[in-house]
């Protein structure tokens, strides 16, 4: 809305710069998502919705916390904004006399000792209102940093399922502006309502001490200025959460189709991306220009009214001077003094402009915060001091996902002995990858137990099954670091040695002996600089010195032509060996001689995609 308000030039007079003066900073993030072929949204996006509405005082009930430790600055700005204040009244006060005994009375003399404790008052004026803004600008932001800290920490705690259903554009749109508009709720917003009350105060009060009659002609017009903010406050909420719904879909779209730039090249989906972003930045026009039509009418109404009170006074005021009960001075000094007063009144009602669109950001953020993760740890779930051996169990393990109607899984029990290598295979589909996920407890079975070393993994801490078990996926995940920040990943802490020797083990220390910086050379967003085997064997080496019991390979070499995955069959090799691994693959010529292989069925029944599991049985091995 501020933004809204520097366009339409409504501009306001607070004494205290707010942290919302600033320009609204939006990271952008790399995404996981592919956008649809097609050009739609992706399938499996859910629509977006306007998250549910919470009371402006729940909102804040919720957030106030938030500043403790910061209260003492969010204080000092109202105090410092208070003393500006009563130096605008000093000045005004000092002009009116300058009026009435200087110019009026034509005498120069009395000039000088008002004029140097006018430019005094000013320079105090200036001081307070830089500290002060300073105070509150320093409080505002480290509320933001503790609260983006605070969601985005809970966001690492939930399901994998959360971020299913969600989509990247629209929850990095709620880490960053969303939150900066929940500082203007609780942090500067605060401050503005307090200084705003304290100027009303102290300007009516001058007003007061002027003319009490005149004063209290120019106050009955107070009223009418709240009542039209209020009438406009639940409109603009509206608005703004329309606002804040699409402005995160159009971030998402803009994310997802600078993060695949390559594929939507390839695909020749330019014009398509490009009119999907038009079509969402279309919504959000509408959105933002329902907003600006409300700020642009708050603006013109309140201006009449602000008019008319200046008419009554000047009006009153003249009859008065002629009538000699008062002077040119005192008139200009009361003017002035309305001034000052009808902006800060005309602020409050700004202000619950504000606070209807923080109320909008608050809502997405509450909905974040109330998430829940879909397992969490029993109480009582144990951390075994020093990781087993790595057995792992399935024992008739259905499963089905929340959102579908049909198990995914269906009575599957299989064992992986310690050191055992255990193929899964089975057509697409068919659930290899929700074995993983299982397994890492992304999701509990429907029916059924999952046992490591013989211990159910739900009597187990999260943490504590995590890392006993590694994973290497399809697609090797890599951080915007250097490759030895990314190999260091799988175990924070690692020597140098130790880097070094799991990038041997991993046949990957060759290549990174070619590269200009060595083990301190960027690899590019998501490993964009190397090649796909390069960063497979990376992500080996990252396994190799995360040194867990439980390896689970899933599609270890999708995507990697038949050389690169030769190259790679034996440092993984070296990595499966002692471990309990399971090897997900769609290519039975990939499994080595030596594991037991189960093979996952899909049974097409009665319904759509009804999947149905056999139980694990040995077949044939075949040779890597
Ligand atoms: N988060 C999810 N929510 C709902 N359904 C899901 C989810 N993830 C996977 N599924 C569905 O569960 C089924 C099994 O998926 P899974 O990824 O385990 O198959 P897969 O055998 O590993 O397939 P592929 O070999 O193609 O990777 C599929 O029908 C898939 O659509």
């Amino acid at each position: 809305m501020r933004r809204l308000e520097r366009r339409l030039g409504l501009g306001r007079r607070l004494v205290v710069v707010t942290p919302s003066d600033r320009n609204r900073r939006v990271t952008r993030r790399f995404s996981f998502s592919a956008p649809s072929p097609n050009g739609a949204e992706p399938e499996a996006d859910p629509s977006p919705q306007i998250a549910p509405m919470v009371s402006i005082r729940e909102a804040f009930r919720r957030f106030w916390p938030y500043t403790r430790g910061l209260r003492g600055l969010f204080a000092l700005g109202v105090l410092l904004a208070v003393v500006a204040a009563l130096c605008e009244i000093g000045a005004i006060r000092l002009f009116g006399y300058i009026t009435d005994e200087v110019l009026a009375g034509q005498n120069l003399g009395a000039f000088w000792d008002p004029a140097f404790a006018w430019l005094g008052l000013v320079v105090v004026a200036g001081l307070a209102s830089f500290t002060g803004a300073y105070a509150t600008s320093l409080g505002g932001e480290r509320f933001l940093l503790r609260l983006r800290d605070t969601v985005f920490s809970h966001m690492q705690t939930l399901t994998p399922d959360f971020f299913d259903n969600r989509r990247l554009g629209d929850l990095m749109a709620r880490l960053t502006d969303d939150i900066e508009a929940i500082e203007e709720l609780v942090g500067s917003g605060v401050v503005r309502l307090l200084t705003s009350i304290a100027s009303v105060v102290f300007f009516a009060g001058a007003a007061l001490y002027i003319r009490w009659d005149l004063a209290l002609v120019t106050f009955a017009m107070i009223p009418a200025f709240l009542i039209a903010s209020k009438a406009f406050a639940s409109r603009f909420r509206n608005a703004a959460a329309r606002e804040r719904l699409s402005s995160g879909s159009m971030n998402s779209v803009i994310e997802e189709g600078l993060a695949n730039q390559s594929l939507v090249q390839a695909f020749n989906r330019q014009e398509a991306e490009a009119e999907r972003l038009h079509a969402e930045g279309g919504t959000w026009l509408r959105a933002n220009v329902a907003q600006a039509r409300l700020s642009a009418l708050y603006g013109p109404v309140v201006q009449v009214i602000e008019t008319i009170c200046l008419l009554v006074v000047i009006g009153f005021g003249a009859w008065e001077i002629v009538a000699g009960r008062l002077t040119i001075g005192g008139l200009l000094a009361f003017a002035a003094y309305l001034a000052y007063l009808y902006p800060a009144v005309r602020d409050l009602g700004q202000i619950a402009l504000t606070v209807s669109e923080a109320a909008a950001g608050s809502d997405r953020v509450i909905e974040i915060l109330r998430a829940r993760p879909a397992v969490t740890d029993r109480a009582g779930a144990t951390s075994p001091a020093s990781p087993g051996r790595g057995r792992i169990e399935f024992a008739d393990v259905s499963f089905t996902y929340p959102n579908r109607t049909g198990p995914t899984l269906r009575n599957l029990s299989f064992v992986a002995e310690p050191g055992e290598l255990v193929a899964c295979v089975g057509p697409s589909g068919v659930g290899k990858s929700t074995v993983t996920k299982l397994l890492l407890r992304f999701y509990d079975p429907t029916e059924g137990r999952v046992l490591l070393d013989g211990v159910d993994i739900r009597d187990l801490t999260r943490r504590s099954l995590r890392e006993t078990v590694t994973v290497l996926q399809q697609e090797s995940l890599l951080f915007s670091g250097t490759v030895r920040d990314n190999i260091a990943y799988g175990r924070p802490g690692s020597s140098m040695d130790e880097i070094v020797r799991a990038a041997v083990m991993a046949d990957v220390h060759g290549f990174i002996d070619t590269l200009p910086r060595k083990y301190d050379t960027p690899v590019g967003q998501r490993g964009r600089l190397i090649s796909g085997g390069q960063r497979q064997r990376i992500a080996i080496a990252r396994a190799i010195l995360r040194d867990a019991p439980v390896l689970v390979l899933d599609e270890p070499m999708t995507g990697l032509d038949a050389s690169t995955a030769r190259r790679i069959m034996e440092p993984l090799r070296r990595l499966m060996a002692g471990r309990t691994t399971i090897l997900i693959t769609h290519d039975v010529r990939l499994i080595p001689e030596t594991a037991r292989t189960i093979v996952l069925e899909a049974a097409h029944g009665q319904g759509r995609a009804r999947i149905r599991l056999s139980r694990a049985r040995d077949a044939t091995p075949r040779l890597a």
